[in-house]
């Protein structure tokens, strides 16, 4: 597999760099950004996953996360990957320059599921990407201790990140979210995306829901959410008080930081980003 360097940019000391690569899991080609801190050569390090949610690629939070300041002072890597395939010819591709084209269902819309229904199954494999591909490659290609991984995200990113470390207990030291998808079988994304990725039989729609893995006894070691207040989205789609009764319900333990004022956007993350990697830090 060959990894084409795409920029790297110095910056706190550390190089921040985007990559990308021919994808086996999306059979489509795959960017993601990197940023290595500062550190000693041969030194192995840290690595913190974040997922992103809706409509972004690896920029968003890379240019709007807030996050080299932290990572290069407590010496992490951080990954962001892509939400979905992408590419012209892909089939079940929302178009892309149509305006009527959903902002929540295909191109950047991935839901960091394995599709299974035609023709989404053909690309829509970001659950094998970011459980399998990608981290063979960070091992391979940077100088990443994969004995210490946390993972993050926000929003459909978050959902990932929940449901890929209860998935893959043995992985991540800790998981923390902003503003996350708690339970896509109780929101419409939730119900549009596995519906139109999985099909209508929601029993299969379990291992891709936070609430109802940690109900069907899916653990993890450690949780932190923190969500804005005033987050559009709060009500109808991201239900964190569902999350709340699925842990204590089922003994997990899990810190909920509301906030007053804060809305979905990466004003907020930006915010609250530095907080959630010191608490990384804890665990890893
Ligand atoms: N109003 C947004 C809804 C999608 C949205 O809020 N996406 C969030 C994640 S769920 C985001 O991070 N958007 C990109 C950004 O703020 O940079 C849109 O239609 O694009």
């Amino acid at each position: 597999m060959t990894l084409e360097t795409i920029s790297t940019n110095k910056s706190h000391e550390g190089v921040q760099g985007v990559y990308s690569h021919a994808s086996t899991s999306t059979h489509t080609n795959m960017t993601f950004s990197v940023f290595i801190p500062p550190h000693k050569e041969g030194e192995k390090l840290p690595v913190i996953w974040y997922l992103s949610g809706l409509t972004c690629t690896h920029a968003n939070v890379t240019d709007k996360g807030e996050f080299r300041k932290a990572c290069a002072e407590l010496g992490f890597i951080f990954v962001a990957p892509d939400t979905s395939p992408r590419g012209p010819d892909l089939e079940g591709n929302s178009v892309p320059d149509d305006p009527n084209a959903a902002y929540d269902f295909g191109l950047g819309a991935g839901f960091y599921v394995n599709a299974t229904k035609a023709p989404f199954d053909k690309h829509y494999k970001m659950r094998d990407y970011i459980e399998k591909e990608l981290p063979e490659i960070i091992s391979a290609n940077f100088p990443a201790d994969m004995s210490r991984q946390s993972i993050m995200g926000h929003s459909m990113g978050g959902h990932g990140a929940l449901t890929i470390a209860l998935r893959n207990p043995d992985r991540f030291k800790s998981v923390s979210a902003f503003a996350p998808i708690v339970s896509p079988l109780n929101c419409p994304w939730g119900e549009k995306a596995l519906s139109g990725y999985i099909g209508d039989d929601k029993s299969s729609w379990r291992e891709y829901d936070t609430c109802a893995l940690i109900a069907d006894g899916a653990r993890t070691p450690s949780i932190r959410v923190d969500q804005g207040e005033a987050d559009a989205f709060l009500t109808e789609q991201l239900k964190p008080s569902m999350l709340e009764a699925a842990c204590k319900q089922a003994g997990v333990s899990l810190t909920l930081n509301m906030h007053e004022g804060y809305d979905h956007s990466y004003y907020f993350i930006s915010t609250f980003m530095a907080d959630h990697l010191n608490w990384h830090a804890k665990y890893l």
